[in-house]
């Protein structure tokens, strides 16, 4: 499987973001996209995850479900958590898988995964800004996608909470997945870089 971006041209607020962009991600590859604040990092992703139209370009999933979009086979963790304050943990959690159609049996192994297992019953709105994350990353874990496009995905989290996201990416790499991650520091794995906008 390879994701693959040809001559993509992003143009946001009437302003050149990114043109003639190419890349290629293979099964078991992480990308870092590195690059200075405003360089295009987020733009990319939400590019590739059908949030943002591209100017120009395109991007294919070789090796898919032809049946199914990229943005259909992709999990995408951008800044917001997209969480309901007022439901708990498993609800919100359980509201993922069944939107995402996943398998809801497999809510309890990924609040383990993400260590929010004792939690399960708060309300999201009581927890900690890397609690959150931990419960967006939990539906990369739930709900099976081949494609994890990451967003700074360490921001708001311990050193524990990092390191056991560097494990579950590492598992879905060895599983044949694929990593787009914008970061402005080390993954905890090893990654190819593209670095956007320079050098300056
Ligand atoms: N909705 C929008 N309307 C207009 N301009 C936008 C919009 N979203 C982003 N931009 C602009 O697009 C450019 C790229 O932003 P983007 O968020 O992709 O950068 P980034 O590389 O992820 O930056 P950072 O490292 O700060 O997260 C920036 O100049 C930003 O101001």
């Amino acid at each position: 499987m390879d994701l693959i971006g040809h001559d993509l041209a992003c143009v946001r607020g009437q302003r050149e973001v990114f043109t003639g962009l190419d890349f290629r991600v293979g099964a078991g590859e992480a990308l870092a996209l590195t690059g200075r604040n405003g360089a295009g990092k987020s733009s990319l992703l939400r590019l590739i995850a059908g949030l943002v139209r591209p100017a120009a370009g395109s991007v294919r999933l070789d090796g898919g479900d032809p049946e199914l979009t990229v943005p259909e086979q992709a999990h995408y963790l951008g800044h917001l958590d997209a969480l309901k304050p007022s439901l708990t943990v498993t609800e919100n959690l359980g509201f993922w898988i069944d939107y995402l159609g996943g398998d809801p049996a497999r809510l309890a192994t990924a609040l383990d995964a993400v260590a929010l297992d004792d939690l399960a019953d708060l309300p999201a709105g009581y927890l900690s800004a890397g609690q959150r994350r931990r419960l967006s990353i939990a539906r990369l874990v739930a709900v099976a996608r081949p494609v994890w496009l990451l967003d700074e995905p360490t921001s708001a989290l311990d050193v524990a909470s990092q390191e056991r996201l560097a494990g579950l990416m590492r598992a879905h790499l060895a599983g044949g997945g694929l990593i787009l991650a914008a970061t402005h520091g080390p993954l905890g794995l090893d990654t190819r870089e593209l670095r956007l906008g320079g050098w300056g």
